[in-house]
């Protein structure tokens, strides 16, 4: 299955708002590609899009070199005709056939011989755990058994792209954890190129070959997890991905506090570095986990600061801490002994600098390097 592109696709509806804005986007073949972004921001309907349930207002989407909407020759591909298959949050299981039957629905449509179908239709249902229940109705199962049997029931198709839309809301912490896992090995076993809408940044950190974030209808990043989650193209990304969220200092216009400290190290990296309009940092970040308590390892950034709490949480420890005139987290994974009102040093090796677009200045990227063996 060659790779889906989307080109300057936009949709809006009646009322004029756009839910979706001048989209690019290629999902290359093979990719576990997730949409993630905050409520609202346009994830489903390009997913509604892609699926043919929505047609675009504006723009091409072609799957390879075959085009299935074109707004201006148009040119649109009704959903049973473009060979993917769909699971959305209203999982629609038809009431009146048992699970067994809902699973093997797909494949009657298509022909399958009967005992095939019921065998291909018990696989899928094993890998979701819910074949104990394969006699019941759906009414007779928990939301999340429901979620599951249609996660099924498109899993028997076993077609060769995969469309979710948050397909695992209903489930509780640990079956989630689970299925995540799951998901990821029926994609690299299965070779499909699936597109998984979510607002959940770790589901999308944890299972995606590629991450595509939106905010009001806009794409703002595509990357590989742990690129975009190292090197967030935006503020919005900086603080969309991560949890806790990096921490974001305005800068002032004389930088005093919290940013001047940081914008001094910078300077005194890089000299000249941040000269210009275009390099003109105007706020800084810092990841909680990129903060560290203790002596510093070597010429990193570093200052005094008061412990205000420690929240202990089995693995880790969060500590909130006043910097200067600013408040921050610091996420520990080594117990920290501090206590309320103890004056402690943070340093850091990795903070971002983000000009007055809201873009990540790059240019500044390893200015900050650590002396040779620090941790990282
Ligand atoms: N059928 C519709 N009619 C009118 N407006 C709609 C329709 N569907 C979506 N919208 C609007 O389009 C925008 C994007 O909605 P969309 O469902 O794609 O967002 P989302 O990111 O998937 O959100 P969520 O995570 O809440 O499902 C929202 O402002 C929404 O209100």
């Amino acid at each position: 299955m060659p790779a889906i592109t989307l080109t300057g696709v936009a949709k809006s509806y009646g009322g004029g708002e756009h839910a979706v804005r001048n989209l690019d986007l290629t999902v290359p073949d093979g990719a576990f590609m997730c949409l993630l972004g905050p409520s609202g921001c346009g994830k489903t309907t390009t997913l509604r899009m892609i699926a043919g349930l929505e047609q675009p207002t504006a723009g091409t989407i072609a799957v390879g070199d075959r085009v299935l909407d074109s707004v201006e020759r148009g040119l649109y591909v009704p959903p049973e005709k473009r060979g993917m298959g769909l699971v959305f949050q209203n999982y629609a299981l038809w009431p009146h056939l048992s699970v067994r039957d809902n699973v093997e629905f797909g494949l009657r449509m298509r022909k399958v011989p009967a005992v095939e179908r019921r065998a291909r239709a018990e696989a899928a249902l094993k890998m979701v755990h819910v074949d104990a229940a394969m006699d019941r109705y759906p009414s007779q199962l928990s939301g999340g058994q429901q979620q599951r049997v249609a996660l099924a029931r498109m899993l028997a198709v076993n077609p060769s792209v995969l469309l979710l839309d948050e397909p695992l809301s209903n489930l509780d912490a640990r079956l989630r954890l689970e299925m995540r896992a799951e998901l990821k090995r029926i994609h690299e076993e299965s070779g499909a190129t699936i597109v998984f809408v979510t607002h959940d940044q770790l589901e999308a950190l944890t299972m995606a070959t590629d991450v595509a974030v939106m905010n009001e209808g806009e794409l703002q990043q595509v990357a590989a997890p742990m690129d975009m989650y190292d090197r967030p193209a935006n503020r919005f990304v900086a603080e969309f991905v991560g949890s806790p969220p990096m921490a974001i200092v305005d800068v002032g216009p004389s930088p005093a506090g919290l940013a001047g400290s940081l914008l001094r190290f910078a300077e005194s990296r890089v000299p000249g570095s941040l000269e210009g309009a275009q390099c003109s940092p105007t706020a800084v970040g810092i990841r909680p986990e990129a903060l560290r308590l203790g002596p510093p390892p070597g010429a990193t950034w570093c200052e005094e600061a008061v412990v205000e709490a420690v929240l202990p949480a089995g693995s880790s420890w969060t500590v909130r801490l006043r910097v200067l005139d600013t408040e921050l987290y610091a996420v520990s994974y080594t117990p920290v002994e501090a206590a309320p009102g103890d004056v402690v040093t943070c340093w850091t090796e990795r903070m971002h600098l983000f000009g007055a677009d809201g873009a990540r200045l790059s240019a500044w990227d390893g200015a900050a390097s650590p002396a040779k063996g620090a941790v990282a």
